[in-house]
Parts: structure tokens; sequence; C-alpha cells
């Protein structure tokens, strides 16, 4: 199979607009966390979505060995806090930024997260230098979900509703 360039391929995915999330976890393995935009939602049935992590980050052994991980999706508010999660800052200076607690899992939940997924890892599938992570929801945490932040052409931006009855109502659930 002919592959195009990893750099022309970068260029082209620059161009496909993504919500920035910080996927977070702790357990035995220790707490850890990092940026992500590679995150898609599988199936409704039983609840799932997959999270693309690259094996040489620094919180790939934690999130694979304590096996839970939480997806907190970011707001407009969170820029800073996406950069810090975003490499090279040890992981205390990360957590130090901002207010966790926490929901089934143990995993850390941004407080004031614009949506949070609890997640347990059901499945990992290798390809390339990246882990699939395939994490099944048992709890979240919706509240002021009226604004996305957004990473397209190398830079965040920031979407919104401009009707907060649009965004729905603030929730928690957990286990049904
Ligand atoms: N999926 C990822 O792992 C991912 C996604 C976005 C950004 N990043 C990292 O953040 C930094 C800044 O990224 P940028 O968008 O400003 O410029 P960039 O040129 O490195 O990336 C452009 C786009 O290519 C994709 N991409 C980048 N690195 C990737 C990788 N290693 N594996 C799979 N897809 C990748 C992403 O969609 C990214 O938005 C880089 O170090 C990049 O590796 C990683
Ligand atoms: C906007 C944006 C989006 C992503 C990232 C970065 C940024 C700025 N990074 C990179 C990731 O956050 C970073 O490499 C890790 O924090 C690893 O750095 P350390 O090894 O912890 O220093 C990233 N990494 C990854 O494995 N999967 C992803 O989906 C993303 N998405």
């Amino acid at each position: 199979m002919q592959d195009v360039a990893p750099q022309d391929y970068r260029d082209a995915m620059a161009c496909l607009g993504a919500a920035v999330s910080i996927v977070t976890t702790d357990g035995s393995a220790g707490r850890a966390g990092f940026t992500a935009s590679a995150i898609c939602s599988v199936t409704d049935d039983p609840p799932t979505l997959l999270v693309c992590i690259n094996r040489a980050s620094s919180a790939y052994a934690s999130v694979t060995r304590n096996e839970v991980v939480c997806v907190n999706v970011l707001s407009a508010r969170h820029e800073q806090l996406s950069r810090l999660f975003g490499g090279k800052v040890p992981a205390d200076e990360r957590f130090a930024a901002a207010n966790w607690s926490t929901l089934e899992t143990g995993a850390p939940v941004l407080a004031d997260s614009a949506a949070a997924f609890d997640c347990r890892i059901t499945d990992i599938v290798n390809v390339g230098t990246h882990d699939v992570l395939f994490c099944r929801v048992v709890a979240l945490q919706r509240s002021g979900c009226t604004d996305n932040l957004i990473y397209f052409g190398r830079a965040y931006h920031t979407i919104g509703v401009t009707d907060p009855a649009e965004a729905g109502p603030d929730s928690t659930s957990g286990p049904s």
C-alpha cells in the first residue's frame, strides 16, 4: 500500500475542527491526564466512546494500567488548562490548575467541564503510534454545556449556542 507523507496527512487533518477534552485517569498506576481531540462516540448501547492515545504520552502507562478514564469536554474558559495538559508539564502542576472531583471510577472529573464521561476501558487496539481505547461510560455529568473549545487550523476557537435551552439541562447520572 502506498501511504501519503505524515506531514501531508497532518496538514489535511488540521482542516478537521475537533472538540477538545482532557482525558484523566487515577488508580494504582497513578494519576495522569492529557489533552485530546481524537475522541468519538461509538454506540449508545452500551454507551461507548473511543479515545486515541499516543503510546509515547506520559499518561499512557497510567491510563492503560488503571483501565479507567474520564473524558472531560472543555469550554472556551479552559483554553489555558488545555495548553497545560497538552504536554511537557509535570502531572501535579497540570492538576493543580483546576478543581476536580470523582464519579464512579475514581478518574478525575473537571468540576466545570461542559460534560464529563466516566469510563472503564473495555478494549484496546494498537494502530501505528497510537492505541485506540474503547471506553464504556458508567457515569456522566453535564453542566453549563453552552460552548465548546475547538481546535482547528492549529489554533483554539470557540463555538456556542445562542439559546442556552438548546444545550439541555444540567445533570449527573450514575449506573442505571
Ligand atoms: N491525535 C493526536 O495524537 C493529536 C491530535 C492533535 C494534536 N496532537 C499533537 O499536538 C501538537 C500540536 O498539533 P497541531 O495540530 O498544532 O499541529 P500538527 O501539524 O502536529 O497536527 C495537525 C493535525 O494532525 C493530527 N495529528 C497531529 N499529530 C498526530 C499524531 N501524532 N497522530 C495522529 N494525528 C495527529 C491532528 O488532527 C492535528 O490537529 C503536536 O505535537 C501533535 O502531535 C496530537
Ligand atoms: C489540541 C490538542 C489535541 C491533542 C493533543 C494536543 C493538543 C494540544 N495531543 C497531544 C497530547 O495532549 C500530548 O502529547 C500529551 O499531553 C503528551 O505530552 P506529555 O508526554 O504528557 O508531555 C493528543 N495526544 C493524543 O494521544 N491523542 C489526542 O487525541 C491528542 N489530541
